[in-house]
């Protein structure tokens, strides 16, 4: 079993796989490919990532990777909690420029389904925030690109201000979204 829902931007879908609990805790199949393709979108994962942050409130993002590297990503938490948001960037999408966003936890076991055409990021809820996500392009430094995390034009509510995330250097010296140029096509 496997409840999947659309977001306000219908291609970003919050999937939620059937748990088992018993007296020993639980058992859950984190992904299946064919109920994956079957209820969400048919997708070939090709990499595995996991990352972890220590403190409340670290932002990562906002990221993508231009094409021909564009990476689609299921996104879950194993350990904590984080607001997860995507936005927007294929030009001439109907929503071009707006973001959704869904709290993830390890509790909740919902995972959100980023595709490609969209700059992703989030921002832990709580410290120790283990997060892991499969892709369906490998990484490329050269096409790795972010946008900053605070642009005004966004308007994201990420819930804090901005003098309250933890960011690696790279994030804080991102350019805004007024500078950013869209290498993705709506089709
Ligand atoms: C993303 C990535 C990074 N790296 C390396 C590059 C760098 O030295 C180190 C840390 O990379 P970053 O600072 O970009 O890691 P991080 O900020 O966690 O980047 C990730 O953020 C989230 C929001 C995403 O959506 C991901 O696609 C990815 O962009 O890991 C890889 O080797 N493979 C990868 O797939």
């Amino acid at each position: 079993m496997l409840e999947v829902t659309e977001l306000d931007i219908p291609e970003v879908k919050l999937l939620k796989p059937r748990v088992f609990a018993d007296n020993r805790g639980y058992f859950t199949e984190t992904y299946n490919k064919t109920r994956f393709d079957e209820k969400a979108v048919p997708l070939g994962f090709v990499q595995d990532n996991e990352s972890y942050s220590k403190h409340k409130y670290t932002v990562r993002g906002l990221h993508y990777q231009a094409p021909p590297y564009a990476q689609d990503k299921l996104v879950r938490v194993v350990h904590g909690s984080v607001l997860d948001v995507a936005v927007d960037v294929r030009r001439g999408s109907p929503t071009y420029g707006k973001w959704v966003s869904a709290e993830l936890s390890a509790e909740n076991g919902t995972q959100i389904l980023v595709p490609a055409g969209f700059l992703h990021g989030f921002i832990t809820l709580e410290p120790d925030t283990l997060v892991v996500y499969k892709v369906t392009a490998l990484y490329s430094a050269e096409a790795d690109g972010n946008v900053h995390w605070f642009s005004p034009e966004l308007g994201i509510d990420w819930g804090v201000t901005e003098d309250q995330a933890v960011l690696s250097d790279k994030d804080a010296k991102a350019p805004p979204y007024s500078e950013f140029e869209t290498p993705f096509d709506y089709s």
